[in-house]
């Protein structure tokens, strides 16, 4: 990786300018100029270069939320959160969110993939055509975990709770309970071999606990990189490429420097992409009307069409807090370095919901009674939600959290211009819970959660665990007696 100068950058004609240096700009950059090693291609990102900053490896990511390298969004007042609005944080560095994400490596279900296939025609969507490049990605920790799903020499490392030596206390009553709930433990615990229904073990992009930045990791090399630069928008001209009409010929700095090439990429992530299109006059109409931008392509779908899941944690009591179950317990375990590396939970868990009262929803949202036997979303089974029991919640190992993660939102939210600049956010509106179907699959998360933690059916919910803590305003707990509504208003109060 190299950095031109800004003088050289306005002279030079380049063939690829991205805008944005993310997840996505570090792969296609580096593979394009694997694939072309003469092509001029340039990287302009808004954030600075951290690749060497060796604390953001460390293992409480959640430190970097609302830091320096975090653009810090949030949300509009989300109707059916009671008008909260909640924090988005996206990560605004060279290596873009893989500075401050999570770092679980969670491939998806191959029905969703093939669904991409279907919907553009063309088979390298689908999972399989997809599946040459994950494996070419992965340098697994394990060379005989499904070998024909999984790479060994690709640039992110990836490791298991196992495979660096955590055995969390409650490992073995947590596989055990999720068998008495009815949720399966997946061949070999891998959740990322295209059927991740079941109990599947954490798997994390990290090397000994240290994160992998992707513009480290793809380094980049021979590509010339801006950083601490922002994007105003795409310069677009009418007539100027060989097949005229518009054409992306460079892009306007926030510095009023012009930067011209052949081909502009605009890979700023799924809040910013859409902004810089509309900045640039590509977009609804009468938004960009509202902002005086001028309108060189009226596309209503810009901005639109968000789906984003929503994520609800849930604290429950610990008993005999003596036999050190959860992290900040006096169980030496956790003093072995490996179990302050990462997340501190074992699996996890994706589930399908009901069909019954999922065609309910449907009929709700949809205005018929859907058919069982074609409905995308009831013909088969679906991750719809991803289940964790992390081990930690407080200082002294009294609380373990529970997480859901809704995967499969049907609601749609969108990215509208709040000014005609970039420094100012957009207007981000998630819509979580906005559809029938979103609310009635958080709500059976919750419900399988207690019966998971809650119930005396479990070892988990009978000896271990001592009942939720509760959420502040509520003066009940979740518990097998709650009802729907206090369910429902749980969510409401907590998800985000
Ligand atoms: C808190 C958090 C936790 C996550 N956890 C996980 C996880 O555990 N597992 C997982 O698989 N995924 C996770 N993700 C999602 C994952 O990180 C993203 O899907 C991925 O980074 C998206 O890649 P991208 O290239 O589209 O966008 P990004 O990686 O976000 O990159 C976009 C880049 O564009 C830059 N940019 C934006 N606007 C401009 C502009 N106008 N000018 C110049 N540059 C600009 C941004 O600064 C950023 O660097 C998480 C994301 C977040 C935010």
């Amino acid at each position: 990786m190299t950095m031109p100068s800004p003088n050289e950058s306005r002279k030079l004609l380049w063939d690829y300018i991205f805008v944005g240096g993310g997840l996505s700009a570090s792969v296609v950059a580096t593979r394009l100029h694997k694939y072309e090693p003469r092509l001029k291609i340039l990287i302009v990102e808004a954030g600075p270069n951290v690749n060497n900053r060796s604390y953001l490896s460390g293992p409480r990511y959640a430190n970097l939320l609302g830091g320096d390298f975090d653009w810090k969004d949030h949300s509009t007042k989300q109707s059916w959160l009671e008008g909260r609005t909640v924090d988005l944080p996206g990560g605004k560095a060279l290596g873009g969110s893989t500075v401050i994400n999570g770092a679980g490596w969670v491939r998806g279900d191959k029905f969703d993939y093939d669904a991409w296939g279907s919907a553009t025609g063309d088979a390298r969507w689908s999972y399989d055509g997809q599946l040459p490049f994950m494996r070419k990605s992965e340098k697994l920790f394990s060379e005989t975990m499904n070998p024909d799903k999984h790479g060994l020499d690709g640039p992110m490392s990836i490791q298991s709770v196992t495979s660096k030596n955590r055995t969390f206390p409650l490992r073995d009553y947590a596989l055990q309970a999720w068998a008495k709930v009815g949720i399966d433990a997946l061949p070999v615990l891998d959740g990322n071999a295209g059927n991740p229904l079941g109990v599947a073990e954490l798997q994390e992009n990290r090397e000994n606990g240290q994160r992998q930045v992707a513009a480290a990791a793809y380094p980049l090399d021979g590509i010339e990189v801006m950083t601490d630069t922002m994007v105003e928008k795409v310069l677009i001209e009418n007539g100027a490429g060989e097949e005229g009409g518009l054409t992306a010929v460079g892009i306007l700095l926030a510095n009023g420097d012009e930067i011209r090439g052949r081909e502009v990429i605009v890979a700023a992530g799924a809040i910013r992409s859409p902004q810089v299109l509309m900045l640039s006059g590509i977009g609804p109409a009468a938004d960009l009307a509202k902002h005086d931008i001028p309108i060189l392509l009226d596309n209503p779908e810009v901005g639109n069409n968000l789906a984003d899941h929503g994520i609800a944690w849930h604290p429950w009591k610990v008993k005999d807090l003596a036999v050190g179950r959860a992290l900040g317990s006096s169980n030496p375990v956790f003093n072995e370095p490996q179990y302050g590396w990462v997340f501190p939970f074992d699996f996890v868990v994706s589930t399908d919901v009901p069909k019954e009262g999922l065609a309910a929803a449907i009929a709700e949202d949809e205005g018929a009674i859907p058919d069982p036997a074609t409905h995308p979303l009831l013909a088969h089974a679906r991750t719809f939600v991803e289940h964790v029991l992390m081990y930690a919640g407080a200082v002294d190992g009294s609380l373990v959290t529970f997480g859901i993660i809704t995967m499969l939102p049907t609601a749609r939210g969108s990215i509208r211009l709040a000014s005609a600049h970039g420094q100012d956010a957009p207007l981000i509106d998630p819509n979580y819970l906005g559809t029938a179907v979103d609310r009635y699959v958080a709500r059976e998360a919750v419900k399988l959660q207690i019966r998971y933690a809650g119930s005396y059916a479990t070892v988990i919910g009978r000896e271990i665990l001592d009942g939720e803590a509760g959420a502040p305003g509520f003066d009940e707990v979740l518990s097998i007696d709650s009802t729907d509504e206090y369910i429902d208003a749980r969510i409401r109060a907590g998800l985000g």
